[in-house]
């Protein structure tokens, strides 16, 4: 199963003309500027404008094709939708808004039980608060609940953390990992907020002006050195792992492939799946193993493309480290060609800073 959207629209000044093919499960993040498109397709996905010539289907379930005059309305298709602001009912309490959520639903299409969703975003505590004594983000999650329990067949989520500031989003944040881990339930994610993309995206649609840049696996979309300039705060790489064991000297190693990465202490236990990323200003190149050098992470890498970078003067070379991971080096056109740094070529890739996820 996957979801399959094609939609156009005319306005004034926009343009869009997108097709989309989605993972039937995790997290699909649709990421581009202000005024690309996004809410609009996320929009059109839920049924809440029509757009003309337009497709839309999830699985076997077709809920828009113009061609045949197949246009499911909003209400008849089982789509959960979170916005930027959680628009709860004040007069309710919190127990009160999400049996709203499960009532909208028969009792024999229930695919999840209230129990574990309000276990999954942590409500318990909150159960019996008006909405006005909860948190930016506790209403939040308290939103992401209530569409979780109408059992949708998609979950929409349009920038869900924009309007929470730093500390809240970070709180918030682990409860969509869980999510994503524990529910089949496709996400689709609107964000422009590189940071947020990178922890939580599996699957990563880059528009910009109405049309598509760029759709795939994440890792694999921002290696693409062409698409390098539009995510917003710089090239980078993802490096997934487990925390593989904690070291002396407040650190601890993930483990990826037949890799270790030291990190700064981590508070997770051995075995924990993370996701670090690593931005490619931060990755050099040496053509001998560095032995006297502070950098801790060293790695044997083959040059796999050689590509311009964002400035003159700059170039962005993709280092393969076996088969499965690669990273980004943003060098200098200057030390790329005193280096003789090409395609095929065996050096080492130092990674001076890591952000972990
Ligand atoms: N109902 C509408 N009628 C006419 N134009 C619209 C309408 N809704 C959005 N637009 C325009 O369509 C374009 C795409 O808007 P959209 O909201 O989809 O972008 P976005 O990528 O979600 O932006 P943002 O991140 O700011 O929410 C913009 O130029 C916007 O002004």
């Amino acid at each position: 199963m996957s979801v399959t959207a094609a939609f156009h629209v005319q306005r004034q000044g926009f343009t869009l003309d997108v097709k989309i093919e989605l993972p039937a499960t995790g997290i699909s993040a649709l990421y581009g500027a202000s005024g690309s498109g996004k809410t609009t397709c996320l929009r059109a996905m839920a049924g809440l404008e029509r757009l003309p010539n337009s497709f839309f289907q999830i699985g076997q379930d077709t809920w828009q094709d113009e061609a045949n005059g197949i246009f499911v309305p909003p209400h008849q298709r089982q789509v959960g939708y979170v916005f930027q602001e959680a628009s709860l009912f004040p007069h309710l309490d919190v127990a009160a808004n999400l049996q709203f959520g499960m009532k909208r639903i028969a009792p024999v299409q229930r695919q999840v039980s209230e129990s574990h969703i309000v276990e999954l975003l942590g409500l318990s505590p909150l159960l019996k608060r008006s909405p006005s004594a909860l948190s930016g983000g506790e209403r939040q999650r308290v939103a992401i609940a209530r569409a979780l329990l109408t059992s949708p067949r998609l979950l929409l989520m349009d920038e869900p953390l924009s309007a929470l500031d730093k500390g809240l989003k970070q709180e918030i944040l682990p409860y969509l990992e869980r999510l994503h881990r524990e529910l089949a339930i496709p996400v689709v994610y609107v964000s422009h907020a590189a940071d947020e993309v990178t922890r939580l995206a599996d699957h990563l649609v880059l528009i910009d002006h109405g049309e598509i840049k760029a759709a795939g696996p994440i890792k694999q979309v921002l290696l693409d050195h062409q698409h390098a300039e539009l995510f917003n705060d710089g090239a980078s790489s993802v490096i997934e792992g487990r925390i593989s064991r904690h070291l002396e000297h407040f650190a601890s190693e993930l483990k990826f492939g037949r890799f270790a990465l030291r990190l700064s202490q981590q508070d997770h236990p051995v075995g924990q799946q993370l996701r670090c990323r690593v931005f490619a200003s931060d990755v050099s190149v040496c053509l001998t193993q560095p032995h006297d050098t502070s950098i801790s992470n060293i790695f044997p890498a083959k040059v796999s493309h050689v590509a311009e970078g964002r400035r003159p003067g700059e170039k962005l070379v993709t280092l393969d480290l076996g088969e499965e991971q690669q990273l980004l080096a943003q060098l200098s056109s200057h030390s790329v060609e005193r280096l003789q740094i090409h395609p095929g070529h065996h050096v080492w890739a130092q990674v001076k800073s890591v952000a972990v996820l």
